[in-house]
């Protein structure tokens, strides 16, 4: 028997799986992916070659990029028994609690459902790209009594996903923005939504419950949860003296402010947050309001000043996509979207690699003796 390792509240800084994915390589300034840096890649590629990428472990030539994406077309019908489903839910239900109902009921219909090998699992990932955008379009409008709206193959992969989520087509701007912070969501090494996936595959269990388990990770608010609380934070305050106020009041009362600090970067900025904030300065160029921008500066500051804590994605991407006209209530289920292909990569490299997790603990309990207890 091993001896137990020493207890890391939160497992900081343990590493927890050996992986050719990715790494957040913190030294060198590097969110690594199969090798390539990520912010280089969201300046000269788009969304579809990192599925690509992440599936297949190279970028895609132009003929292997366009079967990818006629693939992918081939898997955007969802059964029309989950958009049943969904009908059955309450109204009030969150987009993220139908998506995990959502592709958990996809598992019925996976005749393979007891095979875990990877060219199988990738298939299954081709049906998840494919599936979960229109679970998430069509869960929102369902949720909120609209009409669903349903894919148009003759737009591109992103460019579907906002059509059926807003039923308009974006402009060539509001696409490249859109497919680029899906890029930055699509894969980043162990965060706990990763890891959720990774401990239930483990267990051989399959792709759509490793999925599932991830939904309801990153819906917390720690997590993928905190792009919508920045937005509703932003919102609340409304004009840069509100937001500083709102700042130092919640600073002040020892709260956290959603969308700063990372368990990774520390006191660095996300590098993604960079790039969507310098989206989010365009976007409110091209609109001629640079309200959200001005608001967002002045929160870096005071975070730097009283903090020291920096963005993380979630702290820009959120007014970016407020800014593109997509509705609050499902950023976090665009961000899952987007990390779907990460995850499945990862179940796919745990079920072909496999160990099953199973830690230990640092007992605080009390111990009785065995003769407390008399018969
Ligand atoms: C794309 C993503 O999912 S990125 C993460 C999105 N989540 C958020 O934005 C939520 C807000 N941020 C946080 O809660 C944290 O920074 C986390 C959870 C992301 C990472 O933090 P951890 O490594 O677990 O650090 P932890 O929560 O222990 O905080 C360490 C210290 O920094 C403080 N701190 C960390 N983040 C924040 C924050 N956003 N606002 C205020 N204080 C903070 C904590 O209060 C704590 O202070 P203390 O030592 O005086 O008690
Ligand atoms: O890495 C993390 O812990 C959270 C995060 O930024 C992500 O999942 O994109």
């Amino acid at each position: 028997m091993k001896e137990q390792g020493t207890y890391s509240p939160g497992l900081d800084g343990i590493v927890a799986a050996e992986t050719k994915l990715s790494f957040l390589d913190t030294v060198q300034s590097e969110i690594v992916i199969r090798g390539y840096d990520l912010i280089d890649l969201s300046e000269k590629i788009g969304y579809l070659e990192i599925v690509h990428l992440l599936l297949h472990d190279r970028l895609p030539n132009a003929a292997e990029k366009g079967r990818l994406e006629q693939a992918l077309k081939n898997e955007y019908e969802i059964p029309e028994a989950i958009l049943e489903l969904l009908k059955l839910l309450p109204g009030k239900t969150h987009p993220m609690d139908a998506l995990r109902t959502g592709i958990s009921a996809l598992a019925g219909y996976d005749a393979n459902i007891d095979d875990r090998s990877s060219s199988v699992n990738r298939e299954r990932a081709y049906k998840l790209l494919g599936n979960v955008p229109a679970i998430v379009a069509n869960s929102y409008r369902i949720l909120n009594k609209q009409e669903v709206v349903l894919a148009n193959k003759d737009l591109s992969y992103s460019s579907n996903f906002y059509y059926m989520i807003t039923g308009k087509v974006p402009s060539a701007m509001e696409e490249k923005i859109f497919d680029q912070s899906l890029l930055l969501y699509s894969e980043h090494e162990m965060p706990n939504s990763t890891f959720t996936a990774r401990v239930i595959a483990s267990t051989l269990s399959d792709l759509y419950g490793a999925l599932t388990g991830a939904v309801a990770s990153l819906k917390g608010n720690l997590h993928g949860g905190a792009n919508e609380a920045v937005m509703y934070m932003l919102l609340e305050a409304g004009t840069v003296a509100k937001f500083e106020r709102l700042l130092d009041g919640k600073l002040a009362n020892k709260e956290k402010i959603m969308g700063f600090g990372h368990r990774v970067y520390m006191k660095k900025m996300d590098p993604r947050a960079l790039i969507m904030k310098q989206a989010l300065k365009q976007l409110c160029d091209a609109k001629g309001d640079d309200r959200l921008y001005k608001m967002c500066e002045a929160g870096e500051v005071i975070m730097e000043r009283e903090k020291g804590l920096y963005p993380n994605l979630d702290y820009y991407a959120a007014p970016v996509y407020y800014m593109l006209g997509l509705p609050i209530a499902i950023y976090t289920p665009i961000f899952f979207s987007a990390r779907t292909v990460g995850l499945c990569a990862h179940v796919i490299e745990q079920h072909a690699n496999n160990r099953l997790f199973r830690p230990r603990v640092s007992y605080i309990g009390e111990r009785h003796n065995r003769n407390v207890i008399s018969n």
